[in-house]
């Protein structure tokens, strides 16, 4: 316990962490929209996987998803001390050496594509590891503190787990999981900048370039609206090109429109204190509804229609 740092602003009491911290260290609650994104893609694939093979599949990428998410946190131990939001982390707060985060992180990435591999499929597997690295090297490592464009490359990495999950069910990728892909890649950044807008000082206080933070408000709106009309076209994609049915196709035009609206506010809005920003605030929790009911309408269709 000697080398372990004292972090600034630790309030908690004495190491080691309990089960609660490392759950935490998954980032639980954004991998359920991932994870339910994975089990979407697998389920809306042709043909039939084994309960337990699909079961297997779904939790790799559950657990890949947490380790990657566990890995940023132990590179961002600095940053997420500066933040309100992050400050209370099992690692800024101190509850957690940072050895056991890195040590727990690895483990959880090398045991997620090792059992997606032997037990699952080798392309499902190299698209776990791909998405993986993707998030720990490509965003956290390079591109976060970088450039105000960190999320949409290095958002990619979010956009992986249907194509990972159709991959784990025929062993490739189609026209269909590439859609998929498309469709989270350009709901990313709507999603995140809708956020960081009214979260924006704590990323400016983290010296973060977040697109609010660089190029203001204004900028920020005007690219949040830029960013649907694509999302909604690809959104709409499946069903337009034959790949999905009508309730497909009308859950997109519908989740679409009200996409579309809501981006048309914060595009509207000129407040700068966030606690006018509720078109922002509106559109950051729609946007997360909008990926859950998108896809669990294309697993609907897939097995109504079937
Ligand atoms: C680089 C891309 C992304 C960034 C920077 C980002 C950032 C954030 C942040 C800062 C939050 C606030 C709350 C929290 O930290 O738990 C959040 C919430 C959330 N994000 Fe994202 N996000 C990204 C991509 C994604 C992707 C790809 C998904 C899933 C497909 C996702 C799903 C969610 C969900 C479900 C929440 C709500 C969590 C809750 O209920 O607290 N995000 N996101
Ligand atoms: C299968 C697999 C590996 C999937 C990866 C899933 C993935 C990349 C999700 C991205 C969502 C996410 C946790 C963003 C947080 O960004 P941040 O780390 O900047 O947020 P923070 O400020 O809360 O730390």
């Amino acid at each position: 316990m000697a080398d372990t740092p004292v972090l600034a602003g630790a309030t908690a009491p004495a190491l080691p962490a309990d089960w609660r911290d490392y759950f935490a260290l998954l980032k639980p609650r954004v991998m359920t929209l991932v994870v339910f994104t994975g089990l979407c893609g697998l389920l809306a694939a042709p043909g039939h996987l084994h309960p337990v093979l699909a079961f297997t599949a779904i939790l790799c990428i559950a657990v890949g998803a947490g380790a990657a998410g566990a890995l940023n946190q132990w590179y961002e131990i600095d940053l997420d001390a500066a933040m309100k939001r992050t400050a209370g982390r099992p690692l800024p707060a101190g509850r957690m050496d940072p050895g056991s985060a890195l040590a727990f992180g690895i483990t959880l990435a090398v045991g997620s594509v090792t059992v997606m591999y032997l037990a699952v499929n080798a392309v499902a597997a190299l698209l776990l590891l791909a998405s993986i690295l993707f998030y720990v090297f490509i965003y956290t490592v390079w591109l976060k503190r970088r450039t105000p464009q960190n999320i949409v490359i290095g958002g990619a990495a979010g956009a992986f787990p249907p194509v990972i999950g159709w991959a784990a069910a025929t062993g490739d990728v189609s026209t269909l999981p590439v859609l998929l892909f498309a469709i989270i890649f350009l709901w990313t950044p709507p999603h995140f900048w809708a956020l960081a807008l009214f979260v924006r000082t704590d990323y400016a206080n983290a010296g973060v370039p977040m697109l609010p933070v660089v190029a203001g408000a204004t900028e920020t709106r005007r690219q949040v609206l830029l960013y649907t009309p694509p999302l909604v076209a690809a959104s709409v994609a499946p069903w337009a090109l034959g790949l999905s049915g009508a309730i497909y196709g009308v859950a997109a035009a519908g989740l679409g429109a009200v996409f579309l609206a809501l981006a048309f506010a914060v595009y509207r809005n000129r407040a700068t204190d966030p606690a006018e920003m509720t078109p922002e605030k509106r559109l950051f929790a729609f946007s997360i509804l909008y990926l859950f009911a998108l896809f669990a309408a294309l697993v609907l269709d897939r097995w109504v229609l079937a």
